[in-house]
């Protein structure tokens, strides 16, 4: 089954020149995102950096994005997303930011137009939270962080 929803997508002035978020094959599940950084930015190892997209979107409500960082920049250059998977919220209209951090040995350089990250589309279920005094009884109970071995 596949699901299909429309998604608004704005680049922000300034940033005509800047690449939209692409599907890298046909049945990718993320688009990626490329860097509005001006110029470029140098990540030195275990440094950190908000690196700005250009975009903003506007999705229906009931899915979200998330950013994920890209396989290849991770297993070559060390380079992740500090909180990945990055929760990008339906009702959210600024621009789609990604923290990267350089957890190689090099310095890494970030150019404008370079693909830093990833983002996929979710479904978000919603959810109406219920207050109650107990909770119904299972076999698992509150046993959990291994509890059933290694
Ligand atoms: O990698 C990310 C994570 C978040 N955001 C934006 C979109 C998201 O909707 C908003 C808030 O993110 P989150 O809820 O993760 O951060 P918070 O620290 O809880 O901030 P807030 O209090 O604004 O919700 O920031 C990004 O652009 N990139
Ligand atoms: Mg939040």
């Amino acid at each position: 089954m596949i699901l299909s929803y429309y998604v608004q997508i704005n680049k922000l002035a300034g940033n005509e020149d800047v690449n939209l978020p692409c599907k890298m094959s046909e049945q990718a599940s993320g688009y990626d995102l490329y860097a509005a950084v001006a110029g470029e930015i140098v990540l030195a190892p275990g440094e950190r950096a908000l690196i700005p997209t250009g975009i903003s979107l506007a999705m229906p409500e009931g899915l979200e994005a998330q950013i994920r960082p890209r396989s290849g920049l991770a297993l070559k250059h060390g380079i992740t997303c500090l909180n990945t998977p990055g929760t990008i919220d339906a009702d959210y209209r600024g621009e789609i930011k990604v923290l990267l951090i350089n957890l190689g040995q090099e310095p890494f350089a970030i150019a404008r137009n370079e693909r830093i990250a990833q983002m996929v589309f979710q479904a978000v279920p919603v959810v109406n939270l219920v207050e109650v005094e107990e909770l119904s009884e299972t076999q698992r109970g509150a046993g959990g962080f291994g509890h059933t071995g290694k």
